[in-house]
């Protein structure tokens, strides 16, 4: 395959994928305003180079949560992968192993989890959103332990879908014939029922979404699992503080791919302030607009262990299921070590925040 660049894959699933799938795929919530304030923040971060450094021998190869990554990257959970192609999250898991990046499966996975990790080489976290149904969280999360998942993700920017327009208006439902097959029939039936004027997955999570939860049902969690604990969608240092207080192993400083709160800040401007509150206490995984290797190394700078892309993997996998994939994030993996080379940073460990400037 020739080697493209991310909006390469962009442009080809464009073509491969139907009007109101690109639409779920593509969009934000509201007035959309943060589809372009996500790449803006990273592009506004400019890299500031060390010289004479011996960069022969970069290593772009990390630890995540005790699993070993060849690059602080990885996939993060987006519903549904089998709208991108018939193979769906087997194939992703496929290309994630073979590169040796995480894969975050979602709850709303349209391939079952054990089939997803009988197909993969490489460390699964399975994310979870909190669902009135708990007996239907539990009976998930043994089976993500059995099937040697490695973290949780909980998934807390999300007390229901957002009002997306596109999907309103496209009166967007899941299609027949691909299903959240790791949910309980009542969890998954409505997701490919919808009316004209709205969305059949924000009705949806409406109907199935907790949103009473606090910080004190953690230990609700907590106590059901011996998995290591993640949250994603945290903005700020207090939440992050917070967090580390519960015990929490992780965190996702994530808006979402500017799909719940409109308006809500670049999540790599609050990467700072979160760390700093973490304290290294806890990990730290960027997600959002992630588009470049250069990325991953400004999110190191700021103080991020890993980055998650979203997108880019259904674009990989519209345009060739696990080979478009495995060169989506291949391309991503050979520009970070060139950003290495050329930052001289030979490893992870050696991007720091005077790494980095905000022009
Ligand atoms: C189509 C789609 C489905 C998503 N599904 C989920 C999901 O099931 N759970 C979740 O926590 N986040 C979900 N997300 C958000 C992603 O995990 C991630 O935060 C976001 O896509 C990152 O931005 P990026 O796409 O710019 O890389 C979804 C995003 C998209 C685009
Ligand atoms: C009731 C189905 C919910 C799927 C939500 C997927 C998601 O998080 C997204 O951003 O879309």
């Amino acid at each position: 395959m020739a080697e493209l660049a991310l909006r390469d894959y962009e442009a080809s699933a464009r073509e491969q994928l139907s009007g109101p799938v690109w639409d779920f795929l593509e969009g934000g919530s509201g007035t959309e305003s943060m589809l372009t304030a996500g790449r803006d923040a990273l592009d506004r971060l400019r890299l500031r180079p060390r010289c004479l450094v011996d960069v022969s021998a970069c290593e772009p190869a990390t630890t995540l949560l005790g699993a070993r990554l060849a690059a602080p990257l990885g996939i993060a959970p987006v519903a549904y992968h089998q709208l991108a192609h018939p193979e769906g999250e087997v194939a992703t898991a496929r290309a994630a192993g073979a590169v040796g990046a995480l894969f975050t499966v979602s709850m709303f996975a349209s391939r079952t989890i054990e089939d997803i990790a009988a197909a993969a080489t490489g460390p699964l976290w399975l994310q979870l959103y909190w669902l009135k149904r708990r007996e239907s969280m539990i009976g998930l999360i043994r089976r993500a332990e059995d099937a040697g998942y490695r973290a949780l993700v909980l998934t807390v920017d999300a007390p229901l879908v957002a009002h997306r327009p596109r999907d309103a208006r496209n009166g967007f439902a899941v299609p027949a014939g691909i299903r959240a097959v790791n949910v309980d029939s009542s969890v998954m039936s409505a997701s490919y029922e919808a009316e004209a004027g709205e969305s059949a997955i924000a009705r949806h999570s409406k109907e199935q979404f907790d949103p009473s939860i606090t910080w004190a049902d953690l230990e609700w969690l907590r106590e059901r699992t011996s998995l290591p604990l993640v949250l994603k969608g945290v903005l700020s240092g207090e939440d992050a503080g917070r967090a580390v207080e519960c015990g929490i192993e992780g965190l996702v400083v994530s808006n979402h791919g500017g799909r719940q709160l409109d308006f809500a800040l670049p999540a790599v401007d609050a990467l700072q302030e979160i760390a700093e509150a973490a304290g290294g206490r806890c990990q730290i995984v960027l997600d959002g607009a992630v588009r470049h290797g250069a990325d991953i190394a400004k999110g190191l700078c700021l103080g991020a262990d890993a980055v998650l892309v979203g997108r880019p993997a259904l674009w990989g996998l519209a345009h060739s299921g696990s080979d478009g994939v495995e060169s989506v994030l291949r391309t991503l993996l050979g520009e970070f070590s060139e950003v290495m080379a050329l930052m001289g940073a030979p490893r992870v460990s050696d991007f720091h925040r005077s790494g980095i400037v905000r022009s």
